[in-house]
């Protein structure tokens, strides 16, 4: 029986700028994130990119304005459940991007952004993200810091 787990990763963005979260605790703390979270078991993956983004940084997302842009699943050397994360990408929000107890929103330029205090997998897969290229990328994670191994491949339809 395959063990996974579902995941939501958002990302606001527009030509000029994206927007990260600096995670304040738990997995991943310190690094800067995409939004999101676990998908529960009474809610679909589009509802929890909705209600992850709500509770992280404040901001409404509706449904429509979310594209679906991209997979990626993690594995970890000694955890048998694979992180499967459905990537969400979306220029229309309402609200303003606020500090919660989770995270610390911050804008970023694309020139600028934090690669080196984010997962090692995003400067991997965020060219793809970034060209408006579907992906799907798999990486497997010696320790929490060293990918070793991964494979991404852009996708032609999600
Ligand atoms: C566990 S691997 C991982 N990569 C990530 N990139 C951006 N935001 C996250 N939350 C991420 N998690």
């Amino acid at each position: 029986m395959v063990l996974k787990k579902v995941y939501t990763l958002v990302f606001l963005r527009n030509e000029k700028k994206i927007l990260l979260g600096l995670k304040k605790r738990g997995f991943g703390i310190n690094k800067w994130n995409g939004f999101g979270g676990k998908v529960e078991q009474d809610e679909s993956v589009i509802e929890a990119a909705i209600r992850e983004m709500k509770e992280e940084c404040c901001v409404t997302v509706k449904k429509d304005d979310l594209k679906s842009v991209g997979q990626l699943d993690f594995t970890f050397e000694g955890d048998p459940v694979m992180m499967d994360v459905r990537v969400f990408s979306g220029v229309v929000y309402y609200g303003t991007p606020s500090e919660t107890d989770e995270m610390a929103p911050k804008w970023f330029t694309y020139d600028n952004i934090p690669f080196d205090d984010m997962w090692p997998d995003d400067r991997l897969w965020f060219p793809y993200m970034l060209n408006n290229k579907l992906f799907y990328g798999k990486f497997h994670y010696k320790d929490l810091d060293t990918i070793s191994n991964y494979d991404i491949r852009e996708l032609k339809s999600m």
